[in-house]
């Protein structure tokens, strides 16, 4: 066939395509990145220093590679699940659902904690151990039927799952209780009250679980309008469920997604944390101030957008750099994301957190 002739069965494919005769699957994504590098190339308050995140990335990596950070990483951890089953689909539905605002401005002894297996938790740890409690003492707190049923569960019996060894009890316990109350009217009239089910509507595709459970579930819908009225979708603990599920069972069974590396850091109040700590994020000084001054900013604010958007275009940014340098490196966002999440919990545990992290109470993270 001469140059100039075009191959005919690619002639073919392009008239039926042009008929729309040709069902071209268009691959599912979320919308978190397209919109909060939106916000990176508007915003006015929040900036990148490209140097800092380059210079970042290549010690995240160093680190990463050091402690062997990989899915199997996730159930290391003593707390998490270890049955690679049902019942810990369950559980990790539960835990993403209820996965948010655990900080308190009492001091370290007097703020809520759960104590569990000889050891006191505070923060997302608490959330897991008051989970692990609960089933130990026969309650079904990662059942659908159970959160549906408002005898048995209630704020009453929320308050013995979520019971503090301090004076403080968990905040937003109200709002846990309309989440698990919404959850199960969903999954009872979507998907049989069964949560297996609709992770596997999603056909092995991390971004349509993502979006299924942003469409489904208002509890989930993590998106806000920017100054501009654009809307901004963070989707956190959409994306961090389909990260926990992906990480616990490594990438198998109810963990297997074709397009996992489409899921973005979560934008919770620790990763800006340790970002602006690496001077890989900068902020205004009026952001630094309330930051510095532990001052409330209010969920949807012009300013916790851009924190939050920044947050993510910025270990985007980061992951990218290291696959520059390291093309074959097994990185994607996720694990950056643990990474810098447990790295700021162990500078928590040594007191020594450069800045404090930003205070927005919501249930979006
Ligand atoms: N971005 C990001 N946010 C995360 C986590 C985790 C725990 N993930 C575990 C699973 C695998 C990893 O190795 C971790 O061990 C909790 N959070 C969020 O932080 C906040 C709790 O903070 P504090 O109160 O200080 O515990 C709250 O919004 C919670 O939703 C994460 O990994 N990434």
């Amino acid at each position: 066939m001469s140059d100039d002739e075009a191959d005919p069965e690619l002639l073919e494919l392009l008239r039926q395509h042009l008929q729309g005769k040709l069902d071209v699957k268009t691959e599912p994504e979320t919308g978190v990145l397209k919109t909060v590098e939106h916000v990176y190339d508007t915003c006015i308050d929040v900036a990148i220093d490209m140097r800092a995140s380059k210079n970042a990335a290549e010690a995240i990596y160093s680190q990463m590679q050091e402690k062997s950070y990989s899915t199997a990483t996730w159930s290391e951890h003593e707390l998490h699940p270890k049955a690679k089953d049902e019942s810990t689909v369950a559980f990790i539905f539960t835990m993403d659902l209820l996965n948010f605002s655990f900080w308190s401005e009492l001091p370290d002894d007097e703020r809520f904690a759960v104590e569990y297996r000889g050891k006191r938790w505070t923060g997302y740890w608490s959330l897991v151990a008051s989970l692990q409690r609960a089933l130990e003492e026969g309650i079904p707190i990662t059942n659908p039927q159970y959160w549906h049923d408002e005898d048995k569960c209630n704020l009453e019996s929320l308050r013995h799952v979520f019971r503090s060894c301090t004076e403080e009890e968990m905040p937003l316990l109200q709002e846990r209780l309309d989440c698990l109350r919404e959850a199960a009217q969903v999954l009872d009239e979507r998907y049989d009250f069964s949560i297996t089910e609709l992770v596997a509507a999603a056909d092995g595709s991390a971004a349509q679980l993502v979006n299924l459970l942003a469409e489904d579930f208002d509890c989930f819908r993590d998106e806000h309008r920017f100054e501009d009225g654009k809307m901004i979708r963070f989707l956190k603990r959409a994306q961090i469920l389909v990260a926990d599920l992906w990480a616990c069972f490594n990438g198998e069974s109810y963990g297997e997604f074709h397009d996992i590396d489409k899921i973005t850091m979560f934008a919770d109040y620790r990763i800006p944390q340790i970002l602006i700590s690496l001077g890989a994020l900068y902020c205004c000084p009026g952001i630094g101030t309330a930051i510095k001054d532990k001052k409330m900013i209010e969920s949807g604010s012009t300013w916790e957008v851009q924190l939050r958007a920044c947050s993510i275009w910025c270990v985007e940014l980061i992951r990218r750099e290291i696959k520059r340098k390291h093309p074959d490196a097994h990185v994607n966002a996720i694990l950056i994301d643990f990474f810098l999440y447990d790295s700021v919990k162990e500078l928590e545990a040594a007191g020594k957190e450069a800045i404090p992290h930003h205070r927005t109470r919501s249930i979006w993270y």
